[in-house]
């Protein structure tokens, strides 16, 4: 029987220091994937109570019940005092709340601070995705942004289960940095330059788990699931296109990778908030009951409003706000999915010859391949 091959992981030669900050789930997740990957992290956290708690017993009782975080964590209500000279700064707040943080940030950035943004929103009323947003407020240079996407539900990578993620930057040299510092024995970072097609895989896919929630809510099973996910796939790829990204993008692990992640699983808080419509709650009662970030329900208005700016279609996204809003049964989403028409449509995939979502089954199983392969080597691209 073959051994199985122990993963080679680099060791920095002198510990990076890195803030995240926010200690919510996935903040409080990538710091300890941070921390166990070798490097010096102060996770900073707005209420010290919290800091408190994470400094002391090294937990996070509030977001990752019954983990225990690296001794080698730090935290700080202070964020002077999470940022003191930070190479690498990772921002995982509410999407809607990054615009009025980047003031705070300013007076700590260093001339090479590199910003790498962990959120999967656009902004309401600009429609701007979060590493624009951090270019207009922050005086970063965008080959100094760098942002991270994939399948990356956070409490599976709490309790170290193995998880690949992409992280994206105008610059491969950043994106590179930002990579190994975000790598260790259960967690690896390929790299690309498509910014704007990973950053959308990760909004769009959420607005696909709202659907998957709502179709799941009303008791539908896995053929209403896998229709929409399928076709989902291509709403997203057909909108990344439009605003620039190339479509193998979507075919990687920040778009269908979390796709099939974040509708399979119950610990999705997009998927729970479309269970919770689905079973009837209306929008107001499920963001009472949300009580952590769930970006889809924000992001399905501006969404819609750039996918009509560019004339895409988007009949599941369209749906979603359908219900949203309350004007549409949540039972009758799945009969209107593909299409309007009465007539018989020809299926249009990701390869349907019009190089607008051209991505083939070969090129994904090559891809799939090309990354089993090369797991265990230091950062490469999730492109072939
Ligand atoms: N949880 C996951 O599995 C996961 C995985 C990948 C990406 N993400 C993305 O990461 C981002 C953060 O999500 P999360 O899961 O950590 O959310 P969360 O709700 O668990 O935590 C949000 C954190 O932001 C802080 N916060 C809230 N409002 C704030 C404000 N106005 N200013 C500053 N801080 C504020 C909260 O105190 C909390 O620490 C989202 O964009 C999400 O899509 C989450
Ligand atoms: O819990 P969600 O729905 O925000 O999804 C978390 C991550 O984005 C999954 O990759």
């Amino acid at each position: 029987m073959a051994r199985a091959q122990k993963a080679r992981i680099p060791v920095p030669a002198a510990p990076r220091r890195i803030a995240v900050l926010g200690a919510g789930s996935w903040g409080t997740t990538f710091a300890k994937i941070l921390a166990d990957g070798g490097n010096d992290v102060t996770l900073w956290a707005r209420r010290p109570e919290l800091a408190r708690e994470i400094n002391e017993v090294k937990r996070n009782s509030d977001y990752l019940e019954g983990i225990n975080l690296p001794r080698t964590l730090h935290a700080t209500s202070r964020l002077g005092e999470a940022m003191r000279d930070a190479e690498q700064v990772f921002v995982s707040i509410p999407s809607q709340s990054l615009r009025s943080n980047l003031e705070a940030m300013t007076p700590f950035l260093g001339p090479e601070t590199i910003v790498v943004s962990l959120m999967k929103g656009v902004e309401k009323g600009t429609g701007l995705r979060m590493s624009e947003v951090i270019a207009q407020g922050l005086p970063v240079d965008v080959e100094r942004i760098a942002v991270a996407s994939g399948p990356n539900l956070a409490l599976e990578i709490a309790r170290e289960q193995p998880t690949a993620a992409v992280v994206s930057s105008a610059s491969l040299e950043t994106a590179q940095a930002v990579a190994m510092a975000a790598t260790n024995r259960y967690f690896r970072s390929f790299v690309n330059t498509d910014v704007i097609g990973t950053e959308f895989g990760g909004v769009l896919k959420n607005l696909i788990a709202v659907a998957i929630g709502i179709v799941d809510g009303v008791g539908y099973g896995e053929n209403t699931k896998a229709s929409i996910i399928t076709r989902g796939l291509v709403e997203m790829t057909d909108f990344a296109v439009a605003y620039g990204a190339e479509a193998q993008t979507l075919s990687g692990l920040a778009g269908l990778g979390d796709l099939i992640a974040t509708c399979e699983s119950s610990l999705s808080r997009n998927n729970t908030a479309g269970r919770l419509l689905g079973q009837g709650y209306a929008f107001a009662d499920v963001v009472k009951q949300m009580n952590q970030t769930a970006e889809g329900l924000a992001s399905v208005a501006p969404i819609l409003s750039l996918a009509e700016a560019r004339g895409v279609d988007m009949p599941i996204v369209r749906q979603v706000s359908q219900v949203l809003a309350g004007t549409l049964d949540p039972k009758d989403i799945a009969p209107h999915l593909t299409t309007d028409s009465d007539e018989p449509q020809g299926e249009r995939t990701t390869d349907d010859g019009t190089g607008r979502g051209r991505t083939t089954l070969r090129g994904a199983l090559k891809r799939a391949f090309d990354q089993l392969r090369d797991g265990g080597g230091s950062a490469r691209r999730d492109r072939p």
